[in-house]
């Protein structure tokens, strides 16, 4: 581990490796709290680097109650360490695996908090394009935190097929599987309705082992609906499931559909609850005291957002506040060489 990392961070286990990439848990030294750390070999991307800038530039722009966030982006020569909040509940794949399926209120709690992920994330621009409950974990209030941009892109404009290479089949729209150039805004939405099938199922709409007769599935997109499904349900449902993304429903009119509402009664809260640009003022307090500067300088410092350390100690302060704890920092900052007390 280079300098940089174990300088501010005290590197413990993998606890997921992927592909070009390994997730390991780590301790962040100033605070005590736990982060999650995805390293990536640059020569083991090789074409792949683009999609770790494409995440990293996507994730810089966005903030949101409902996705994990990242702190900081160490880039060695060898590898790059993206330093993300560490969501403690594991993947919603693991929980419906647990349920078998689940009811249809519970499903409901954590479709709209996807749909408010992915409405922000449509809102800011981009499309998230992989979306599968691998890539939803759940906080310790049993709240969807979304993960995984690697695949993100701009949903206004159109897509080549790169992605029919390595997403995941049983989640990507037929438009996609045709190889037609497809928006990423409207593929996002066919994904959902395979994700709201899994919950309120507890296996995919469609499914085959061979990726042929998979396609062809999904060209024709005809499902099964058993018969614990509402008639509510399969209503949503087909409303995402459209093979014409031109009739699929945009995530605008999921906030207020009538499935999303039913024993909610007001749409979906899309909005970020971090005002742009908001600081908190008692996290800034923290850090002014211990880094021995002003309240002023140190907000100006944090504005800029830099992904840096000291952008890391914020973003995790204000996450301990989130998880009620009181935002402190441990270790004396060493400002040079700490003069005697009796000087
Ligand atoms: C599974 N699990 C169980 C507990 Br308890 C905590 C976790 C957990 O993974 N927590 C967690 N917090 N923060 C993160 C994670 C996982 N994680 C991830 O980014 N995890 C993804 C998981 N993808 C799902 C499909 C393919 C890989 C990952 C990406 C590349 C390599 C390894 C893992 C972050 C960093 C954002």
């Amino acid at each position: 581990m280079p300098r940089e990392v174990c300088d501010y961070y005290q590197v413990r286990e993998t606890i997921g490796s992927g592909g070009f990439a390994q997730v390991k848990i780590a301790k962040h030294r100033l605070s005590g709290e736990t982060v999650a750390i995805k390293v990536m070999n640059k020569v083991a991307l090789g074409e792949d680097l683009p999609r770790v800038q494409r995440e990293i530039n996507a994730l810089r722009s966005l903030r949101h109650q409902h996705i994990s966030q990242m702190y900081q982006v160490i880039d060695t020569p060898d590898d790059i360490y993206i330093v993300m909040e560490y969501v403690p509940g594991g993947e919603v794949f693991d929980y419906i695996v647990t349920k078998d399926r689940l009811l249809e209120d519970e499903a409901r709690k954590f479709f709209r908090q996807v749909i408010s992920a992915i409405a922000y994330v449509h809102n800011e621009g981009f499309a998230h394009r992989d979306l599968k409950p691998e890539n939803l974990l759940l906080d310790r209030y049993q709240n969807i935190k979304l993960i995984d941009f690697g695949l993100v892109a701009k949903p206004q404009s159109l897509q080549d097929n790169l992605y029919t290479c390595c997403g995941s089949p049983a989640y990507a729209a037929p438009e996609l599987i045709a190889g037609k150039p497809y928006l990423g805004s409207k593929a996002d939405i066919w994904s959902m309705g395979i994700l709201l099938y899994a919950l309120l199922c507890g296996y995919l709409p469609f499914d085959d082992d061979n990726t042929v007769k998979l396609y062809k599935q999904i060209l024709k997109g005809e499902y099964e609906t058993p018969r614990w499904l509402s008639h509510g349900s399969i209503k949503i449902l087909d409303s995402m499931l459209q093979t014409d993304p031109n009739q699929r429903i945009t995530v605008k009119h999921l906030l207020s559909h009538p499935w999303v509402m039913t024993n909610y009664g007001v749409p979906v809260e899309w909005r970020s609850k971090y005002k742009p640009g908001s600081i908190d003022s008692e996290v800034i307090d923290v850090m002014s005291q211990y880094y021995g500067i002003g309240t002023t300088e140190m907000s100006n410092e944090i504005a800029e957002w830099k992904f840096d350390h000291v952008c890391a100690t914020y973003y995790i302060l204000c996450n301990m506040k989130y998880q009620g704890k009181r935002p402190r920092l441990l270790q004396p900052f060493v400002r040079g060489v700490l003069k005697e007390k009796n000087t």
